[in-house]
């Protein structure tokens, strides 16, 4: 089963420019939750201080009552073993077969026999989809494969956290709803808690269990889908609904004269999507976090969007149309 990660009031700067403030959010054990924010914004500097590879300015990060930033080296060494981590381009050696690559986290970690190192790598690969691109170099295969293959090599270790660095980048539609599917397969088999980053709204409006969202040097919201599907809040409804009209602007916040401009144009967002159900496992078996659709916000008193939950959705669950 995976593991909780409490982050409290982490802070983040580069020669004095900060990054981000005062980041507060718990990933709950053995749940899918997403990152989103603006490019820039520091979504790829929180994965790396959640693993220890940045040091914060502030704050804590707590895993099974350690705190990361406060680790000696070994200590930090030890815990970075509960992670797995998918970087954006697979981050694979491109000298190394697919075969090596995804051995070689077991070959500098464990003292683990080549013959039980073999049984390991042809488990993950299996778990993937990769048997038979084994003795391929990363150039030989798609950017989708060597995605999968990084995939395999974040889970060599059994890992209690996995970290997902825009797993969707570079990938047609149909090659992201696979990984999609993989990600929310490989959830339910491992239990481990995953947090991906992504630009893909599609992904964060399907895949996750609870969904965050860095502006402007916070966090603007973290908390269940449905909370933020469901949101008025301008910045978390222009950012997941991919619209312009809004306080995002092009390069950055846009200043009160331009959303004057706007608000006098009468430029409006259009109604909330519906909210989609969540992606299942290919297996039909329940998620591990899974709640019934609709749940969140009949427990907080919010009227989904119209035709949410496929149009299931009532208020009453004793008048929800069965599926
Ligand atoms: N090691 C570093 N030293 C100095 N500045 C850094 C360092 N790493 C990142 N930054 C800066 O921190 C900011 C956030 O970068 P980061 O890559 O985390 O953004 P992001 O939200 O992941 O962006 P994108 O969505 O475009 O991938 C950027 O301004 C970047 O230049």
């Amino acid at each position: 089963m995976g593991v909780e990660v409490v982050v409290r009031g982490l802070t983040k700067s580069f020669g004095g420019h900060p990054v981000w403030s005062d980041l507060t959010l718990t990933l709950p054990a053995g749940e899918i939750s997403v990152l989103l924010g603006p490019s820039g914004t520091g979504k790829s500097v929180f994965l790396k201080t959640l693993v220890g590879l940045l040091k914060p300015d502030r704050g804590s990060v707590l895993i099974e009552g350690r705190d990361l930033p406060r680790l000696s080296e070994r200590e930090l060494y030890e815990v970075r073993k509960l992670f797995g981590v998918l970087f954006q381009d697979g981050a694979l050696f491109g000298s190394m077969t697919i075969y090596d690559n995804v051995a070689f986290p077991l070959r500098e970690h464990t003292r683990r026999s080549e013959s039980e190192i073999r049984a390991v790598v042809t488990e993950k690969l299996e778990m993937v989809g990769l048997v038979g691109a084994e003795h391929k170099l990363p150039g030989e295969i798609s950017g989708g494969m060597r995605k999968r293959a990084g995939l395999a090599r974040a889970l060599v270790l059994d890992p209690q956290i996995i970290l997902f660095d825009e797993p969707d980048s570079g990938l047609d539609p149909v090659r992201t709803a696979y990984l999609n599917q993989l990600i929310v397969d490989l959830n339910q088999r491992t239990g481990a808690t995953f947090l991906i980053v992504t630009h893909d709204i599609n992904t964060a409006r399907t895949v996750p269990d609870n969904i965050g969202l860095i502006y402007h040097g916070h966090l603007a919201m973290f908390g269940p889908r449905e909370m933020l599907l469901s949101s008025t809040e301008p910045v978390v409804r222009q950012f997941l609904n991919a619209q312009r009209i809004g306080p995002i602007g092009m390069a950055e916040e846009k200043d009160a004269e331009e959303l004057a401009a706007e608000a006098q144009s009468g430029a409006e967002l259009p109604p909330l999507p519906p909210i989609p159900l969540q992606l299942p496992p290919s297996d039909g078996r329940p998620r591990a976090a899974e709640r019934p659709p609709g749940q969140w916000c009949r427990e907080h008193g919010v009227t989904p969007p119209p035709g949410s939950f496929e149009g299931r959705w009532a208020a009453d669950p004793s008048e929800e149309v069965a599926v």
